[in-house]
């Protein structure tokens, strides 16, 4: 095995993935995140962003490949020390909100606070201080079932930045939003992450969400992809666009 970078706190090298039912999910995919980084991982639709960030997180276990956290490897790790990685030191947003329904809306915040073992009345301070930087702080008293769908996925994206994750893994985040909401909240993530120091990978296949980031990968069928914008064929119109293609890398 060979170590990773100092400075990188994910690296992952050659990961392959395929599903039970033969679906290839990742191909041989290998990337460093530096620490305090955004980093976006894009592409199309069934690209493997999902599968990459499962990997990363170590919730799913890749076939074959090496994912290490701060310069420990994860892909060896028995699954209770996984489980305990991910709960001390991960945050997970998925593109859909899923709370628990008994709970009001700052005991669901406070929930990964909680069960890292932070005190109640200090675990509600920190969630209600994210519910109100995410402009749902009116809401905390509330049962999910009272909120309308983007409501749930800010207080799912308070849930995940009130512990202060070494890494924060959002597959997808702000999916659930109308456009003018999605800027927002975005901001309101990548601002946090960065005065916090919170490593992130942002899953998108949007454009203007992976514009935010310091960096992007791109994935195409599990692969990772260099997209190269070739210049107009001569006599074309600059109206008609420009071709682009991408390259394995
Ligand atoms: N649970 C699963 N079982 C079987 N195949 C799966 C499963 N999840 C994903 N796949 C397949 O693996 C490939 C990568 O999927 P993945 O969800 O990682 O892509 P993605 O880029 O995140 O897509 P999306 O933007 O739609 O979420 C696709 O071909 C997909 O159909």
């Amino acid at each position: 095995m060979v170590a990773p970078p100092d400075n990188d706190v994910l690296w992952a090298r050659a990961l392959h993935f395929r599903y039970d039912d033969g679906s290839p999910g990742l191909s041989g995919v290998s990337l460093g995140v530096r620490e305090a980084e955004i980093l976006a991982v894009s592409g199309p639709r069934g690209s493997g962003k999902t599968t990459l960030l499962r990997c990363l997180a170590g919730l799913l276990p890749p076939h074959s490949g090496e994912v290490w956290f701060n310069s420990v490897p994860v892909h060896t790790m028995s699954p209770v020390t996984r489980e305990r990685l991910r709960r001390d030191r991960f945050g997970w947003i998925d593109p859909a909100p899923v709370l628990v329904p008994e709970l009001n809306v700052w005991e669901n915040a406070a929930l990964p606070l909680m069960l890292r073992g932070t005190g109640r009345s200090r675990a509600r301070t920190a969630a209600v201080e994210w519910l109100e930087r995410l402009d749902i702080g009116d809401r905390a008293r509330r049962h999910p079932g009272e909120l309308t769908h983007a409501e749930r996925q800010r207080v799912c994206i308070a849930r995940a930045l009130a512990p202060a994750p070494t890494v924060l893994f959002a597959d997808e985040p702000t999916a659930p939003l109308h456009r003018v909401d999605r800027a927002h909240v975005l901001r309101t993530l990548t601002t946090a992450a960065r005065s916090h120091g919170i490593t992130v990978v942002l899953a998108t296949h949007d454009a203007q969400t992976a514009a935010l980031a310091d960096r992007t990968v791109s994935l195409l069928d599990g692969r990772r992809v260099r997209t190269v914008h070739l210049p107009p064929a001569p006599g074309s119109g600059e109206s008609e666009g420009r071709a682009a293609c991408s390259l394995s890398v």
